[in-house]
């Protein structure tokens, strides 16, 4: 990657080192696909754990510890209470449409995974009044995040509009009730828990695959996004790791680890999205915030040299340009000519049609002087109504005669710009070429204007080269 001439003046001026310059493409492929090799390994790390513990796990290894439980619950709530809140904060800062989701996904989750550990201790008593607040919580949260992908990159929304409508508490509405279903099925015979438990488990595992297939469909790739497809790769293996497990055994345990794992990850993405842009889009990778930086740094420059109300080069940057090329034309010993224009009785544009008419010919000149030059050729706007044209490899024969094409182009063209009657401006033009007329910028363009002057004083309308009029 090239660095721009500002990035690199800016590290200079700070002392940085500048960035490397680019390695080879085959260098380049296999980091990069050993970099997405390592995504898969890291994502799929507790498939390791959850395999061992199936086959080798001993079926009467139990682990029953109430306590143990319950304290582990009530952490797990109240982290995603806090994720949740940290969420809400980024949706409210900037109205990301994804970030609603997966508030609400950290929401859900809070509310419906709450009396999981509450009703711990009626275990013995009604293990699907128990368990079965756990695969329903998840899969709340695994599809308001599959949708919340869905709602990825859409334009930011009105966080106090959705608030006002009632958004929020219609949610917290249908989780109590989710809680309430899953108590009132917990009270249908102890074989219909199964079929209530695992139906969920499955579900959230599918959802969750789908939401990893939505990300690679998408190519969405940024650092958070990363982030949250590895969460969502746990999330799928802890409800597989669910499905597997008995209550109490290793895997069950293993799998409320690996749902853990997959939360603090998501959540490490919650709060860098807090601490930067706090939207999850908007936080680039380097790769990306460099390209954008230069972008940044090209139309800045762009901005700079350029004339804002015609778009024609501006006198410093045109200044720039004439030093440039008449160093090149010398070295090269190629010949460089310059134009001077001055619209004739601008002043009568302006004190008949007004000010705004004046400005739509000064652009609609720019426009029909770029008809006429070449592409190679640099047209800057020197003052009010002054303009001066860079021919490079241009004798004064030939910078006379393009002089002349844009004299008669503007003297054949019929403005209609906010007036009643259709108007004609014409231009003068002063020729004049490095060499014959001088070695400096300054001389070249003195003798361009006095050029331009005895135009004037001949009647307008007119060019007048180093040989007099054209
Ligand atoms: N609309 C508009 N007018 C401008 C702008 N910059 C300068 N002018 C006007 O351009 C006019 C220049 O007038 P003069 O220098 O007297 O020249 P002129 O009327 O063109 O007469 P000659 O050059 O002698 O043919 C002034 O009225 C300025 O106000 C601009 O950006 N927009």
């Amino acid at each position: 990657m090239k660095l721009t001439d500002s990035a690199q003046a800016a590290a200079d001026s700070a002392h940085l080192q500048p960035i490397p310059p680019p390695v080879d493409r085959g260098a380049l492929r296999l980091t990069r696909s050993y970099e997405a090799l390592l995504r898969v390994l890291f994502g799929l790390t507790p498939l390791v754990g959850i395999v061992y513990l199936q086959l080798f796990q001993s079926p009467t290894l139990t682990f029953e510890h109430h306590l143990a439980h319950e304290l582990a619950i009530a952490a797990a709530t109240g982290v995603s209470a806090f994720v949740c809140w940290v969420t809400w904060r980024c949706y409210l800062s900037s109205g990301e449409p994804f970030l609603r989701w997966l508030t609400l996904g950290f929401l859900g989750f809070t509310l419906i995974y709450a009396p999981h550990g509450l009703l711990t201790r009626l275990a013995d008593h009604n293990l699907s009044l128990f368990l079965n607040f756990g695969p329903s919580s998840r899969l709340v949260m695994v599809a308001c995040l599959l949708y919340g992908l869905l709602q990825y990159g859409k334009p930011a929304e009105r966080p106090a509009e959705i608030q006002a409508s009632g958004f929020w508490r219609r949610w917290i509405a249908v989780f109590v009730l989710i809680d309430l279903l899953v108590i009132a099925t917990a009270m249908l015979p102890a074989s219909a828990g199964q079929w209530i438990r695992l139906p969920q488990e499955a579900a959230a595992l599918a959802l969750a695959l789908a939401a990893i297939a939505l990300m690679l469909w998408r190519r969405i790739d940024s650092p958070l996004m990363t982030i949250y497809t590895i969460a969502l790769a746990f999330f799928a293996q802890s409800s597989l790791a669910f499905f597997l497990a008995r209550p109490w055994n290793h895997q069950w345990w293993m799998a409320h680890t690996v749902f853990a794992a997959g939360f603090f990850v998501l959540s490490f993405g919650v709060t860098r999205a807090f601490h930067t842009t706090r939207a999850f889009s908007l936080v680039y990778g380097q790769e990306e915030m460099i390209r954008r930086l230069e972008e940044a740094n090209a139309q800045l420059r762009r901005l700079a040299a350029t004339d804002s109300l015609t778009g024609a080069s501006n006198r410093r940057h045109f200044m720039e340009r004439l030093a440039i090329e008449w160093e090149r034309a010398r070295r090269e010993g190629i010949p460089l000519s310059l134009l001077a224009i001055d619209l004739d009785h601008f002043k009568d544009v302006n004190d008949e049609h007004g000010h705004q008419a004046g400005d739509e010919v000064l652009r609609r000149f720019v426009a029909e002087a770029r008809t006429v030059l070449r592409p190679a050729d640099l047209l800057g706007r020197t003052g009010g109504e002054e303009f001066a044209v860079l021919l490079p490899d241009s004798d004064a024969e030939r910078a006379t005669a393009v002089a002349e094409r844009l004299r008669a182009r503007m003297a054949d063209t019929v403005q209609k710009v906010r007036t009643e009657k259709p108007l004609r401006v014409t231009a003068s033009i002063g020729v004049a070429s490095f060499g014959p007329d001088g070695e400096s910028g300054d001389k070249v363009f003195r003798a361009a204007d006095k050029r331009l002057y005895k135009a004037k004083n001949q009647g307008r309308n007119r060019v007048v080269g180093p040989d007099g009029p054209a």
